[in-house]
């Protein structure tokens, strides 16, 4: 009998009561298969105990996450000692180290505690990225790390260029009357373009149809993640591969537009490589797409010069480019505007910002470098404003597990360990008034220092480490916005000099305010949920 017989001839309640009952068998089939990868019992756990509770913690999570982490913090992490949170059905419980294993944890190698292997158990890689074969190699993030922070200086120009043009013609030069936007459009409009302007080059970030298409993708898989991650393991490959009809859709049409550029362009390079004498001069332009043939090139990987290959490379890119970058402004622009007027903090920064700007020319990297109040208010931004509960999540892929000897713990093969990410950012013992937004926090330090003598800086030696890194960039146990270690996100030095390009734009031409109150944030799982309602006014300055 075919399948839509069978349905056909059962009653609505009948279906249901199949659906629960399926659903019910595969979490078994799940829970018996990954036995072995749970784990500690003895790691105490955030939620209810019980069996019964156990189950319907997995549920909770949803909304409890941030606040289990944070209690968790408390009452274990901020001693010293590990604790487990429960997940969506689909996952273990994660087991959250404290701080102090921070070290431990990002010395193990990869083929230990795999960040790959959990980039792609919890970003469902295989169904997002559209490709088995993709999944297998951190290829963009290769290319990433070995390019984008040493061609910062020729980019930041291009930056500043498509900065002024996007807020331009967003804002119009109306001095008279207020325009209103909510901070999530005004990001989103920004971000994407910018981001692809380093990505793809000028002609394809002015292209609606793929920046809009690339963006899709993006909320493409924040859908398909939430969607999976309360699915059982089992039904993956079937659900996984539907939900990725839309990503496939998407970035169809986001490739049909590219095509021919990223033809051209790999043309172009592969006859360059390969000697041809109409092509000895050709200058390719700095960006992701020039840096991905020059990486495959170099590592001899053939299955990375092909043009669709190079089109779906650009995927995960964009995904950890756009909303990371959307959410981390529009948090740090709340928390500015939300600032007592009296702060005078605005001021401030456009002062710096016009003491700092090139009197001719667009703006450098050094330039950008010296804007140390804006860097401190975006670091302190992101402190406060966190949008990850926890970060730098790891696999135990090694067969007998790892062992922690400070802990004196055996974490089995397929158990899942984070940092808290929550919970040390908000720490009293290392931030004094943890939970205001102090934007100059940083920056007051680093002034400081800079204002001490060669001697008194030389007997200092400790402190002047200290003070290096409190740029927005540096990551240490104590400041996990970016990460840390050796797969701390690559992007961080260009997301610094966006940033400032993109401030310093509109407050040198635009007054600013913010018309609604700022929210609180709202958590699902280990994510803020993006506002969509907070409010901002942006006129024209007069001349
Ligand atoms: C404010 C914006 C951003 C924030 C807050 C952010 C945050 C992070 C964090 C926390 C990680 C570490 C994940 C881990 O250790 O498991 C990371 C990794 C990464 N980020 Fe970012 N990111 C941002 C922007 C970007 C941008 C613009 C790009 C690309 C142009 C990017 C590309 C990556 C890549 C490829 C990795 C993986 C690195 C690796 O595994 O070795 N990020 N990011």
């Amino acid at each position: 009998m075919a399948i839509s017989e069978l349905l056909g001839s059962m009653t609505s309640s009948q279906v249901w009561s199949f659906g629960a009952l399926l659903l019910v068998v595969t979490f078994i089939i799940d829970l018996v298969n990954d036995f072995a990868s749970h784990p500690p019992s003895h790691i105490p756990s955030m939620g209810k105990s019980g069996k019964l509770n156990a189950f319907l913690d997995s549920f909770r999570a949803i909304t409890k996450y941030n606040q289990w982490v944070k209690d968790g913090y408390s009452k274990f992490g901020k001693h010293g000692f590990p604790f487990q949170v429960p997940q969506p059905l689909s996952r273990h419980s994660e087991i959250v180290l404290p701080r102090s294993q921070a070290s431990w944890m990002i010395d193990q190698p990869d083929h230990i505690l795999s960040t790959y292997d959990a980039h792609n158990a919890t970003l469902y890689t295989r169904y997002n990225f559209l490709g088995r074969r993709l999944a297998h190699d951190p290829f963009p993030n290769r290319v990433l790390q070995k390019h984008l922070a040493r061609h910062l200086p020729a980019i930041i120009p291009n930056v500043d260029e498509e900065t002024q043009l996007v807020v331009g013609t967003m804002f119009g030069d109306d001095t008279e009357n207020w325009k209103s936007f909510t901070l999530w459009k005004l990001w989103m409009e920004i971000v994407p373009r910018v981001i692809n302007r380093l990505l793809v080059g000028p002609e394809l970030c002015r292209n609606k149809q793929f920046v809009d298409n690339m963006t899709n993708v993006s909320n493409d898989v924040v859908r398909n993640m939430l969607i999976l991650q309360l699915l059982p393991k089992i039904l993956h490959p079937v659900v996984g591969r539907l939900l990725g009809i839309a990503n496939y859709i998407h970035w169809r049409s986001a490739d049909a537009v590219a095509q021919p550029l990223l033809q051209e362009r790999l043309n172009a390079m592969l006859k360059q490589a390969n000697g041809h004498v109409e092509f000895q001069d050709y200058v390719p332009p700095e960006d992701f797409v020039t840096w991905t043939i020059r990486q495959a090139l170099a590592e001899k990987k053939t299955f990375e010069l092909d043009p669709v290959v190079l089109s779906k490379r650009l995927l995960p890119v964009e995904f950890a480019a756009i909303h990371t970058t959307v959410l981390t402004g529009q948090l740090w622009m709340q928390d500015l505007l939300s600032s007592e007027p009296e702060s005078g903090i605005l001021d401030i920064l456009r002062a710096e910002i016009i003491a700092n700007k090139p009197k001719s020319g667009p703006w450098t990297k050094a330039a950008l470098s010296n804007l140390v109040r804006l860097d401190s208010s975006i670091r302190e931004s992101q402190r406060l404003s966190n949008f990850l509960a926890t970060v730098i999540e790891r696999k135990v892929v090694s067969e007998n597990g790892v062992y922690n000897p400070d802990l004196d713990l055996t974490f089995p093969k397929g158990s899942y360990v984070v940092l808290n990410l929550e919970g040390t950012h908000h720490c009293e013992d290392l931030y004094e008034n943890a939970e205001s937004y102090d934007p100059l926090r940083y920056s007051r330090m680093r002034e400081a220092w800079d204002a001490k003598s060669d001697e008194e800086k030389r007997n200092e030696p400790e402190e002047g480490t200290r003070m290096r890194g409190l740029g927005m960039v540096t990551t240490s146990p104590q400041h996990l916005a970016f990460g840390h270690g050796r797969h701390a996100c690559p992007a961080r030095f260009f997301v610094s000099h966006e940033f400032k390009l993109i401030l310093a734009t509109i407050i040198l031409d635009y007054d600013i305010k913010m018309t609604s109150k700022k929210p609180e944030r709202q958590w699902i799982g280990r994510s803020v949920i993006p506002s969509r309602k907070t409010e901002i006014q942006i006129r024209k300055r007069k001349a």
